[in-house]
């Protein structure tokens, strides 16, 4: 099994939001990570086959998915960043009347739909309205819909965002299992999101994807780079501007533990750290999180 992105461009007038993408995913978890902008939307909906590309195409298994037509919607699971819902329909209604839309057979689809709002613990409120429903409810339906057909290749354009800690935690975790012989693509700019769960991970910047490999490979990137101190709260302003600051913690003592990213040691008796992706990210991303 395996969904080939082949040199893949998306040209919108003057924006070129996807740069000759080339890519080739294999069974487990795939983590897409970049800054607000980077193409990660764009670089998705060709794969669903939603958008058509300038240049390039997509090929699942040596095929073109434009060639494949109805036999890729059916292995096919997408969870868009936008997603419309019906809002008068309940989630039961909803999911059946998708599912009765992916090809699966009625009695398929109850038993189906049962065992997704258990996974994603919307059992209970089955019968409410989408409308009536939270931000992290609707993407929990959002989810069980992608599902719902036991896609070969699943896509999910930030999936978690507006999930509470413990959702999150529960949705990595489905996903993991569900990843066990399928193509499972995530973008986000949540690193916690797929730090541990992404057999591999593409970095994507300004359209192209800068970066490959394993979260253990990837951090290598800012290997030796990481440190952590201890300073006076008064000092934190001066650093600030100084220094990317991956972290910030006020010590019960008035002190201030800080972790920064620098080539070398910068705030004197710091400690090397051992780098992880947040690091990684803020190394690629410096931008993010800074108002515009
Ligand atoms: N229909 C469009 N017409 C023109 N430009 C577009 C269009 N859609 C996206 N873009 C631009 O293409 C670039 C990539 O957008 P895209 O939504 O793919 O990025 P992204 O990584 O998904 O961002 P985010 O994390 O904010 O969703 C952005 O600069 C965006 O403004």
């Amino acid at each position: 099994m395996e969904l080939e992105i082949c040199g893949i461009t998306k040209q919108y007038k003057d924006k070129c939001a996807v740069d000759q993408v080339s890519l080739t995913l294999t069974p487990g978890v795939w983590g897409l990570l970049g800054a607000n902008g980077a193409g990660k939307t764009t670089l998705m909906r060709m794969i669903a086959g939603i958008q058509r590309p300038t240049s390039g195409c997509v090929r699942y298994d040596g095929i073109e998915i434009g060639t494949l037509k109805e036999a890729y919607r059916d292995i096919f699971g997408y969870l868009p960043q936008e997603f419309g819902f019906y809002p008068s329909f309940s989630i039961q209604d909803y999911l059946e009347y998708i599912a009765a839309l992916k090809g699966l057979t009625k009695a398929e689809s109850l038993k189906r739909i049962q065992i997704l709002l258990e996974r994603v613990s919307l059992s209970n409120v089955r019968n409410k309205k989408i409308s009536k429903l939270s931000g992290g409810m609707k993407r929990r339906v959002g989810i069980a819909q992608a599902l719902l057909n036991e896609p070969e290749v699943l896509v999910l354009d930030e999936p978690t965002s507006g999930l509470d800690p413990g959702e999150r935690v529960k949705f990595r975790n489905l996903l993991s299992e569900f990843a066990h012989d399928r193509i499972v693509l995530i973008s986000t700019h949540i690193v916690s999101d797929i730090e541990y769960i992404a057999t591999c991970n593409a970095i994507m910047k300004e359209g192209k994807i800068i970066a490959t490999g394993k979260t253990k490979e990837l951090v290598q990137m800012v290997s030796g780079k990481v440190w952590s101190a201890n300073i006076d709260s008064r000092e934190l302003e001066e650093y600030e501007h100084r220094i990317p600051m991956v972290n910030v913690y006020n010590e019960e003592n008035g002190d201030v533990k800080v972790r920064y990213l620098a080539e070398t040691e910068v705030i004197p008796g710091s400690k090397s750290e051992e780098p992880r992706m947040e690091d990684l990210y803020l190394w690629l991303f410096p931008e993010s999180g800074k108002e515009d």
